[in-house]
């Protein structure tokens, strides 16, 4: 490999401070003004690896994310501010990269990281740094980036915790020699519906924006083989080590059974969506009677005896509520499955003929209209009547019906 050209003495006074670390010096500090990252994602994550990552002069990044910025990203995606909101993250993204170093080039791709662009993508860069939310993008973040030969570096951040490594390095594994299969989709996770500290993924960012600059300027060890779990609210870290490369991966092994699309111009590349099920979240489904807020809102005008049954957990019950509502949180309806249908009227006795009463109509709620959908189904398995789950959850509700209802 060629060296990489001298620094200039404005190079030299911006990086004055690494240059004088025995760790870094010139040579790691070229490397690093040489190298080209591709960063997927410009929220909680991204936000201080892209930072940190232009202010340590990395030569030219990509951003890609499809995604605006929303007033709720600003408490932990600190490289937008609340002028930018409404405006694509990646416009926003790039001008706080440049106002930080204007001597390094920033490419932005207002898409997402697809099968269509991945390949070209993932190719034109030294190293991919995986900073989404969602496992259908890390299966093929991390597929490209095995097929291209580049460094996969993924965090990840819920709640109060994180966790940080590095994949395909060196013949390290790779993400699908340690998750084979896909979580089932119900298992999966997600900022907007569980909450996140905004410190946290501040924290995991650094820490892969760390791990970036160890690898493209070939200093220290980068966390290949190995997982690190950060916990906030203890604030502890522990590193686990992970198996090594595995011969019968599906992507790096001996034998893969999905093609290098880089290498085989005739193969396609795996549906990714489609592999991890998150296709399948059928809303509208027809297993379960369903009502849209408007359709809820008249029977409320109307007066109609029924239960309205929110299944949002506690936390997110003490932010707002509709009138009348009653509590269960979906989490714990299985455990608590009698006393839920005592609560909504499920198990009442007509005393003059000793038989259950028809109990009157059951709506659930929840923000999204998802927990709902499945609560209403564990009930329907367990014979409950009359229950009918609300389209859409809080948020349509926000929508259409009370724009002063508070939306979270
Ligand atoms: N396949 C993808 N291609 C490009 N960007 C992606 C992809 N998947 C996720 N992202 C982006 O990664 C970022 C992840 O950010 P973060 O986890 O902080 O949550 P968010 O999606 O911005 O917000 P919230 O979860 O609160 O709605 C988002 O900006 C999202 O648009
Ligand atoms: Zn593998």
């Amino acid at each position: 490999m060629e060296d990489p050209p001298f620094l200039s003495n404005d190079q030299i006074l911006r990086y004055g401070r690494h240059l004088i670390l025995p760790a870094i010096g010139m040579d790691v500090q070229r490397r690093i003004c040489n190298s080209s990252v591709l960063v997927v994602g410009a929220g909680g994550l991204g936000s201080p690896v892209l930072q940190y990552l232009a202010g340590a002069g990395v030569g030219r990044i990509g951003i890609i994310d499809a995604d605006e910025v929303d007033i709720s990203n600003l408490h932990r995606q600190v490289i937008h501010s609340e002028s930018e909101v409404s405006n694509p993250k990646v416009d926003s993204a790039r001008d706080s990269c440049l106002a930080i170093n204007s001597s390094i080039i920033v490419e932005t791709f207002n898409e997402r990281f697809s099968r269509s662009n991945a390949i070209e993508l993932v190719q034109n860069y030294d190293l991919v740094a995986d900073c989404t939310d969602n496992v259908s993008s890390r299966y093929l973040i991390n597929d490209i980036a095995v097929m291209c030969g580049k460094p996969d570096v993924s965090g990840g951040a819920i709640g109060t915790e994180g966790q940080l490594t590095v994949y395909n390095y060196k013949g390290g594994p790779c993400y699908r020699c340690l998750h084979p299969k896909p979580p089932p989709p119900e298992t999966v996770s997600n900022c907007s519906d569980n909450g996140v500290l905004g410190v946290v993924p501040g924290i995991i960012g650094s820490l892969q924006a760390m791990e970036i600059l160890k690898i493209v300027g070939q200093f220290g060890e980068p966390l290949s083989a190995k997982l690190l779990i950060f916990d906030g609210l203890s604030c502890s870290f522990r590193s686990m080590r992970l198996r090594s490369r595995s011969p019968t991966c599906d992507v790096c092994g001996d034998k893969p059974t999905i093609p290098n699309v880089l290498t085989d111009p005739t193969a396609d590349l795996i549906d990714y969506n489609e592999f991890c099920g998150s296709c399948h979240v059928e809303l509208d489904a027809k297993d379960c009677p369903s009502v849209s807020c408007e359709e809820y809102k008249s029977i409320v005008d109307q007066g109609d005896e029924h239960v309205l049954l929110d299944v949002r957990e506690l936390v997110q019950y003490e932010i707002c509520s509709l009138p009348n509502s009653i509590n269960i949180p979906f989490a714990q309806m299985k455990e608590r499955i009698g006393e839920v249908f005592k609560e909504i009227g499920q198990t009442d006795i007509d005393p003059l003929f000793g038989k259950p009463v028809q109990p009157v109509p059951v709506y659930l709620i929840c923000r999204r209209g998802i927990d709902s959908l499945s609560a209403a189904r564990l009930l329907l398995s367990k014979d409950a009547k009359n229950v009918i789950n609300i389209r859409g959850g809080l948020l349509q509700w926000h929508r259409t019906i009370d724009s002063e209802f508070p939306l979270y």
